[in-house]
């Protein structure tokens, strides 16, 4: 389990705008949350520039209701001569409760790119 490991890339409180018709937090807004991670995780890694390619094996295990607080983990699993691939969770917690429960996972691929958008080489320490 990435939470047990990481500290969080991200943690934010869900607002009520960010509800669906049903009163929970929209899976887009996670998503979005959990590409912000990746991608903090994808430039602070390849130092430059990098972007989303892919986004493999999403799955919402359980709802987000408003103000719970949301924390993002992240791990890099591989990396290749120019993309990373990271596996991304999300976990819930009620503000006043120590409870957490995962929410989502889900593994993204990023690309380091030049100022051209080129995918460039990422330099590895041996
Ligand atoms: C100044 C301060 C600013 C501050 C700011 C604040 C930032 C606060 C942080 C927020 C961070 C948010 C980060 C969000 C990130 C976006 O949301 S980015 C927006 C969405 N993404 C895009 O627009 C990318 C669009 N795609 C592209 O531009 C091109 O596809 C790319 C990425 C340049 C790649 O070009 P390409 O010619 O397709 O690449 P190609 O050479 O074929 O393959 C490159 C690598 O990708 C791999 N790959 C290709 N296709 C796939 C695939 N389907 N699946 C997996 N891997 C693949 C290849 O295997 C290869 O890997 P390596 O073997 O080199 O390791």
């Amino acid at each position: 389990m990435i939470a047990d490991k990481r500290e969080a890339v991200i943690r934010v409180s869900a607002r009520p705008a960010d509800t669906n018709a049903y009163g929970d937090i929209f899976g887009g807004w996670l998503v979005s949350q959990m590409d912000m991670a990746a991608g903090l995780i994808a430039a602070r890694f390849s130092r430059g520039r990098a972007v989303t390619i892919a986004m493999d094996s999403m799955q919402f295990h359980k709802p987000v209701s408003i103000g719970d607080e949301v924390s993002v983990y992240g791990d890099i699993q591989k990396v290749g001569r120019t993309s990373m691939t990271i596996a991304i969770e999300a976990w819930r917690r009620h503000r006043y409760e120590e409870e957490r429960v995962k929410v989502t996972q889900a593994v993204f691929t990023f690309v380091a790119i030049d100022e051209a958008g080129r995918p460039r080489e990422i330099e590895q320490e041996k």
